[in-house]
């Protein structure tokens, strides 16, 4: 049990939420660590580090893993929620009731709203209100490397300038890990949900035997689709030539440590969702992000025929190999 006040409570303890959280305790703040399974929360306590997860990343002494989201909310003013994203509406109701006068909440987690395809910024509008300080991170930061202490850059964007500068302060580290500001949130957040399934998309095209020029073109082609996206919702355009833009797709179409990706590479092998899924065993984020982005780009009438191909694969039983020369199939057109 922890006692007394933290620099910053990271809810959320999987592979990305340890991973900010060793991050953090390494700049020397303290940080406590909440899981929502208790059972789990001690074995990380004892073990002093995520061995599912992140075997190799043993904890810093500053990093406390708490297992009561009440103490975890109250110890710490600034919380940085890293949960997946159909449960980040159901954390933020769970917390309310705890939050101080003086809290702040970022987040960390890619994707929308599944229920209606909103962005986490509307989200947590509606549950907490217009007052309280929001902010996002996004980028191109595999867990495993934040978590070794391995350069990486990511973009953080808030509400409040204030709020923006602190929280860049405890995540920055001169060594290791470079903090851009960019008070595009929606962009931001865009980025991060629309590229997981970009990156479904480019491990089917792999999965297939399709080679590195199909790969690049979906990479290329997404990032338009993903700007357009972006530009109809009121983002900045510069936002997606950033980390949370191409930065972040480049990163999880091309590395297999990305889990869209490999999700998408056994679909192009012939496995089912469900087989896929199983194989990878944590959250693939664009599996419901391919929902959220097609009911969102209907919303705002916008063209994703990338997106709109993944979405039939996953959603309407499409044949893979089909929904590559549906795209290769569409009339001709300028770029
Ligand atoms: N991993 C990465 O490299 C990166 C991840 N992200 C984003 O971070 C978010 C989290 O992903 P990641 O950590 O990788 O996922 P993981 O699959 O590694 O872990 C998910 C964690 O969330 C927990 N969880 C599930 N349901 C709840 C709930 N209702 N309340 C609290 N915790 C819950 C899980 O616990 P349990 O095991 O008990 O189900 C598990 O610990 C995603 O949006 C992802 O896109 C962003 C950048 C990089
Ligand atoms: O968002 C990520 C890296 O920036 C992690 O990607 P995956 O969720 O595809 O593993």
């Amino acid at each position: 049990m922890t006692q007394g006040a933290a620099a910053i409570s990271v809810l959320g303890a999987g592979s990305y939420g340890t991973a900010l959280a060793i991050a953090l305790a390494r700049n020397g703040h303290r940080t406590l660590l909440w899981g929502h399974r208790p059972e789990q929360v001690a074995t990380l306590a004892a073990d002093r580090c995520n061995k599912v997860f992140l075997p190799d990343a043993p904890f810093p002494a500053s990093l406390e893993p708490e297992a009561s989201l009440e103490r975890a909310v109250r110890a710490s003013r600034d919380l940085l929620i890293v949960v997946p994203s159909h449960v980040f509406a159901d954390l933020l109701r769970q917390l309310k009731p705890f939050l101080r006068p003086d809290s702040r909440i970022a987040w960390a987690t890619k994707g929308l709203d599944p229920a209606s395809g909103n962005l986490l910024q509307q989200v947590a509008r509606e549950i907490l209100g217009e007052q309280i300080p929001l902010a996002v991170l996004s980028g191109p930061t595999f867990a495993k490397e934040l978590a070794m202490g391995l350069p990486t850059a990511i973009s953080l964007g808030s509400t409040d300038a204030g709020f923006a500068r602190e929280l860049a302060d405890l995540l920055h580290c001169g060594r290791s890990f470079r903090v851009y500001l960019n008070d595009d949130m929606v962009g931001l957040q865009l980025g991060g949900a629309v590229k997981n399934v970009i990156a479904i998309g480019a491990g089917l095209a792999d999965g297939l035997g399709f080679g590195a020029n199909a790969r690049t073109a979906l990479i290329t082609r997404g990032l338009v689709e993903l700007q357009r996206l972006g530009v109809a919702l009121g983002a900045e355009q510069e936002t997606f030539m950033g980390m949370a833009g191409l930065g972040d797709l480049v990163l999880t179409c091309t590395d297999n440590q990305s889990r869209n990706r490999r999700f998408g590479l056994a679909l192009g092998q012939g496995k089912s969702v469900d087989t896929a899924m199983a194989e990878i065993g944590q959250v693939v984020e664009g599996y419901r992000n391919a929902a959220e982005v097609h009911q969102l780009a209907a919303r705002h009438g916008v063209e994703m025929p990338i997106c709109e191909q993944v979405y039939q694969v996953l959603y309407e039983g499409k044949n893979a190999r089909e929904a590559a020369l549906a795209l290769l199939g569409r009339d001709r057109k300028a770029e």
